[in-house]
């Protein structure tokens, strides 16, 4: 059964009012798009740490003819990332290329967005959120690209033939030797994007900026991703959809997400922590 949109879902929940609803699809909806995904981060406000979190610096481009316009591109610096305007789950979507120069940019399809490319040290933070467990893992991600490299590189490369350009490609100590971000950072976001989101299944990227080592950015965020990759999932997942059923709808009337979504005005059933 398809649940596409808010008249259905309320239509649903009238049917079935002892059925919790998750995570809403408007909700889930909004971090297909790269640019609403990443939005909500900009927004995002946590208490203060040694620590600060934004986004890479991106521009969208519905029409590709308005790449050869240098001055609609000129607010970025090479390298840059092009990333398909839709993530959905597609693999069209998850198509990414890293641009060089110029010359780079005649080659791309739109709509999509241009990110700058951060150096990072070949580290992604991967943090799964299932409700209130956060849990953020060390994985391998593309090499740094140095001005020299740059300058010998042709116009753009897909993801897949990156690696290659450095040996720490296929080297992993570097992973193994990298810091963890603190965890109270880690956990404040992820608290922050859960309520932000009113969503309570998902995970985001961070990566820690190679030039300035307590400024991180969220670069991607998924919806129930694959959470395999994490280890002790089995518990996370089986606790938290544990208290959903076993939650009564008056215990979920206290909890936060319940600010943003009244069960009780449209008849959802219980929502949750
Ligand atoms: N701005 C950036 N600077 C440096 N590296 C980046 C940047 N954006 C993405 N990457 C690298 O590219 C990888 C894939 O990017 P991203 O997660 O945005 O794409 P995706 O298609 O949503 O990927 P996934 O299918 O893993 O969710 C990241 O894990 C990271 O290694
Ligand atoms: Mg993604």
């Amino acid at each position: 059964m398809t649940i596409n949109g808010k008249k259905h879902l309320n239509h649903f929940s009238l049917n079935y009012p002892n059925v919790a609803i998750i995570d809403p699809p408007d909700a889930v909806e909004r971090i297909h798009n790269r640019v609403s995904m990443l939005q909500v981060v900009n927004g995002l406000k946590i208490p203060s740490h040694n620590e600060n979190f934004s986004i890479p610096k991106q521009i969208v481009i519905y029409d590709c003819e308005s790449l050869s316009d240098p001055s609609n591109t000129n607010t970025l610096q090479f390298p840059v990332i092009a990333k398909p305007l839709v993530a959905n789950g597609s693999a069209t979507s998850h198509q990414l290329l890293v641009v060089f120069n110029t010359d780079g940019l005649n080659g791309l399809k739109s709509p999509l967005i241009l990110q700058e490319f951060v150096n990072h040290g070949g580290v992604v933070f991967k943090v799964y959120v299932v409700g209130e467990f956060v849990q953020c893992v060390k994985r391998p991600s593309l090499p740094d690209i140095s001005e020299e490299e740059l300058g010998t590189l042709g116009g753009l490369l897909p993801f897949s033939q990156i690696s290659d350009l450095t040996s720490q490609g296929h080297d992993t100590m570097h992973i193994e030797k990298a810091e963890m971000p603190p965890s109270s950072f880690v956990h404040d976001i992820a608290n922050g994007l859960r309520r932000a989101m009113k969503l309570n299944l998902f995970n985001f990227d961070m990566i820690r900026d190679t030039s300035a080592g307590n400024r991180y950015l969220v670069i991607d965020i998924n919806y129930f991703p694959g959470y395999a990759k994490l280890p002790s999932y089995e518990t996370a997942l089986t606790d938290f959809f544990w208290e959903i059923v076993h939650k009564k709808p008056s215990e979920a009337a206290s909890l936060e997400i319940k600010e943003c979504q009244d069960s009780s005005s449209d008849g959802r059933g219980p929502q949750l922590p």
